[in-house]
């Protein structure tokens, strides 16, 4: 049985990231909210945490970064968790898919999600300041011949990628992957930043225009996220909304607990006052009922973003 918050909600899924770095440098990253430094779990910590999540009901990991693939040991960290989790997915920029997806599935990981803001080789190098859009379509084509679901994340931004939603559409299609479009989000104070205010693209007006396209809608439990199948020139194209900003049906359905790369509980993505160490009470010989708590005090800790 999952752990529910003070507002009613399940926590089903644990989202890892296991290193702040990256090998590109996109010039809106968020890493995932997280501050500097340089502590980083061993794949024995992050079993031992998943472990523990899983008694709790927690069958869900996502692993993210920074970039996962960068850890010379991810091989050994999905393999250490597979046994206790029902669905183990990734999320990657894809860089180095090409020649480590074959290993990662053979280690026992289930999908992957692989960004994708554009399909023109400048403007991927002018968004993540490396020139490898090549190699990142190698690997996503290699990831849907290997993998039961594919997602590729369209961050969409205001006049820099909005005009190639239907190219992306069109592609996803093609070689058989979900495409997600997410809709920039930041915490309420970055609400005046330069960067929301000259990107921010709003995805309401295009979730209706695909409402009256779909051959066929869905919702998720998780977020209640809408996902439309729209036909295209290569078949029905399978297109989730990821729509955050102000959402409070989508607060209201986060079923995500985070665990930052420096062993940090982390109860939502934008909030900064939520951290819960779990990893110094590991290091000093903490038993899984005193992990227990910590996971529970967390749970506690959560409450909806927008509200
Ligand atoms: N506000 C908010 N945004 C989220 C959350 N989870 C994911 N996102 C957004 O969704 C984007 C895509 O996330 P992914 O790592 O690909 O995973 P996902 O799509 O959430 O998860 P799956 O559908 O289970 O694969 C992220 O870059 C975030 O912008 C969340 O809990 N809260
Ligand atoms: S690939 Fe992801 S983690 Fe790396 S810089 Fe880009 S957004 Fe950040
Ligand atoms: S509560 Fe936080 S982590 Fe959950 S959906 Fe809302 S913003 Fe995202």
């Amino acid at each position: 049985m999952a752990l529910v918050d003070r507002y009613g909600r399940p926590v089903t899924n644990l989202r890892i990231s296991i290193t702040k770095d990256c090998n590109l440098n996109c010039f809106y990253c968020h890493r995932e909210g997280q501050m500097k430094g340089k502590r980083e779990m061993t794949p024995e910590e992050i079993e031992r945490i998943v472990k523990i999540a899983s008694r709790l009901g927690i069958k869900k990991v996502k692993l993210t970064g920074g970039e996962p693939t960068i850890r010379s040991d991810i091989i050994e960290i999905i393999k250490r968790i597979r046994p206790y989790v029902v669905d183990l997915s990734l999320t990657t920029n894809g860089t180095v898919m090409y020649r480590l997806a074959e290993e990662l599935k053979e280690a026992g990981l289930d999908r992957v999600n692989i960004s994708l803001d554009t399909l023109d080789r400048d403007k991927y190098k002018k968004i993540t300041g490396f020139d490898v859009l090549p190699w990142v379509l190698k690997g996503i084509e290699k990831s849907v011949k290997l993998f039961k679901l594919v997602k590729l994340n369209m961050v969409v931004m205001k006049d820099l990628n909005h005009m190639e939603i239907w190219d992306m559409i069109n592609y996803a299609a093609r070689i058989g992957a979900v495409l997600q479009l997410i809709e920039i989000e930041v915490p309420r104070e970055l609400m005046d930043s330069w960067f929301f205010k000259r990107y921010f693209y709003p995805l309401k007006p295009l979730e209706e225009e695909f409402a009256k396209k779909a051959v066929k809608i869905k919702e998720r439990r998780l977020h209640r996220r809408k996902k439309y199948f729209i036909p295209t020139e290569n078949g029905v194209a399978e297109v989730e909304v990821v729509r955050s900003m102000h959402n409070t049906v989508f607060c209201a359905n986060c079923t995500r607990i985070r665990l930052t790369a420096d062993g940090h509980l982390k109860t939502c993505l934008l909030r900064k006052d939520d951290l819960i160490d779990i990893l110094t009470p590991i290091r000093e010989g903490a038993s899984d009922e005193e992990l227990v708590e910590i996971f529970k005090k967390a749970m506690m800790m959560r409450k909806p973003y927008w509200i």
